[in-house]
């Protein structure tokens, strides 16, 4: 988007000229060992992905706390089956990604122990940073700490750019971006546009979720030039996906920057794994495209990917970037063991797809993803449904 490559290019010229331009210098580790083992199938480690194992006490902590009577213990087993992660291939526990890990804590342990502009970059984030770039589509990538610091490292910059293309001390109403946000977005999104409200950078409209018409509408009264339009790409509570073709269409129509949070649909969506835009054949649609590794990936991580010119202003403005300790390098690499796995062992995605198929046809729900919401009314029936699940059907 021309009007937005100008403006960044604006407020990079502006830090260089203060000598406020950051870079991350990577300091050089052995190359990863050879690609890992992959396999055509689950194996007997993909069960530890779904069970987990409680103790007695624990178990009846949780269902006396639902204030659930206590005459079933003798009938309660130990073992239950996890519906509630993001594991969604179950990459945490393939002998490749543990393998990955292991190996890089014994050379390395957990170093570097540094934000990633003091001595936290090494060659792996460049790695992964790479790898994620080409899954993404985009030119470059910016590795944080966790997919929240990533959100916020986006919207800092973002809000910096109002500030450093002031006249004045303080962006005026003019100089502000009118940053447009869908009202299920992450709590991250939301934080870091409170923060910039506050710095008087932006000014924000939520939209309702989900509807175009509404935004349509904030969009065409607003007299703002600088617009972002923000949204999560697979809401992590109700399961649905952002109407991106639409989104794409009033892109087009008002040229706003687009800002996607597709932490749910990373690997998961696509062919490749590349994420609802794959999906929606939208990828060049996309400015930025933030993510977090610790969900299907099954590791730990966050990153933003976009323009070369995008990451350097993040990196040198995105506070919760700079000011926060770089991943540790096991689970860099062990992230790149599993965009490796991720890559080889298409079959993860399938069943994925398939799970979210059978289910649907077994329920006659109305599913699109494999977040599944069941409303079951209010929040005590939420909780009872809770306790119910938990002392009566999963357990075994
Ligand atoms: C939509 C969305 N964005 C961002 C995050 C934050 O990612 P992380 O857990 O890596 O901080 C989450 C969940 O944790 C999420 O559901």
């Amino acid at each position: 988007m021309a009007q937005w490559d100008a403006l960044v290019d604006a407020a990079l010229g502006g830090l260089a000229s203060r000598s406020l331009l950051r870079a991350t210098r990577p300091i050089a580790l052995a190359p990863p060992p050879a690609p890992p083992e992959t396999f055509p199938g689950p194996g007997t480690w993909d069960r530890a992905a779904v069970e987990i194992r409680l103790d007695r006490e624990t178990l009846r902590q949780w269902l006396a706390e639902g204030g659930e009577a206590s005459d079933k213990e003798e009938e309660l087993g130990e073992k239950l089956i996890l519906f509630s992660g993001n594991d969604y291939m179950g990459l945490s526990s393939h002998p490749a990604i543990r393998e990955a890990a292991a190996k890089a804590a014994q050379e390395y342990g957990m170093g570097p122990r540094g934000s990633a502009l003091i001595c936290g970059y090494t060659t792996y984030h460049k790695l992964v940073e790479e790898s994620l770039a080409e899954l993404k589509k985009k030119e470059d990538c910016l590795l944080c700490p966790t997919g929240f610091s990533a959100n916020m490292a986006v919207m800092t910059a973002l809000g910096s750019i109002s500030s450093l293309l002031a006249v004045g001390r303080k962006p005026t109403k003019d100089e502000r971006i009118a940053i447009f946000s869908d009202a299920l977005n992450h709590a991250s999104i939301i934080d870091g546009i409170r923060l910039l409200e506050r710095q008087q950078e932006a000014v924000a409209f939520v939209y309702k979720h989900c509807d175009m018409t509404h935004l349509d509408f904030l969009l065409s009264n607003c007299s703002t030039e600088k617009k972002v339009v923000v949204t999560d790409s697979l809401f992590s509570m109700d399961g649905d996906f952002a109407p991106l073709p639409e989104l794409v269409e009033l892109r087009r129509k008002y040229g706003f920057l687009l800002v996607i949070d597709d932490a749910h649909g990373t690997l998961v969506c696509g062919e490749n794994g590349g994420g609802a835009p794959e999906l929606f054949e939208c990828e060049n649609d996309i400015d930025i495209s933030v993510g977090t590794l610790s969900k299907a990936a099954g590791c730990q991580g966050g990153f933003v990917a976009c323009s070369t010119r995008w990451k350097r202003l993040i990196q040198s403005r995105g506070r919760s970037f700079i000011f926060s300790t770089a991943l540790p390098v096991p689970v860099v690499a062990s992230v790149h063991a599993a965009l490796y796995v991720s890559r080889k062992e298409e079959w993860r995605r399938s069943l994925i797809w398939r799970h979210v198929q059978y289910f649907a046809s077994l329920t006659k729900l109305n599913i699109t993803s494999p977040i599944i919401s069941i409303v079951v009314g209010s929040e005590e029936a939420a909780l009872a449904a809770g306790r119910f699940s938990l002392s009566s059907i999963f357990i075994y």
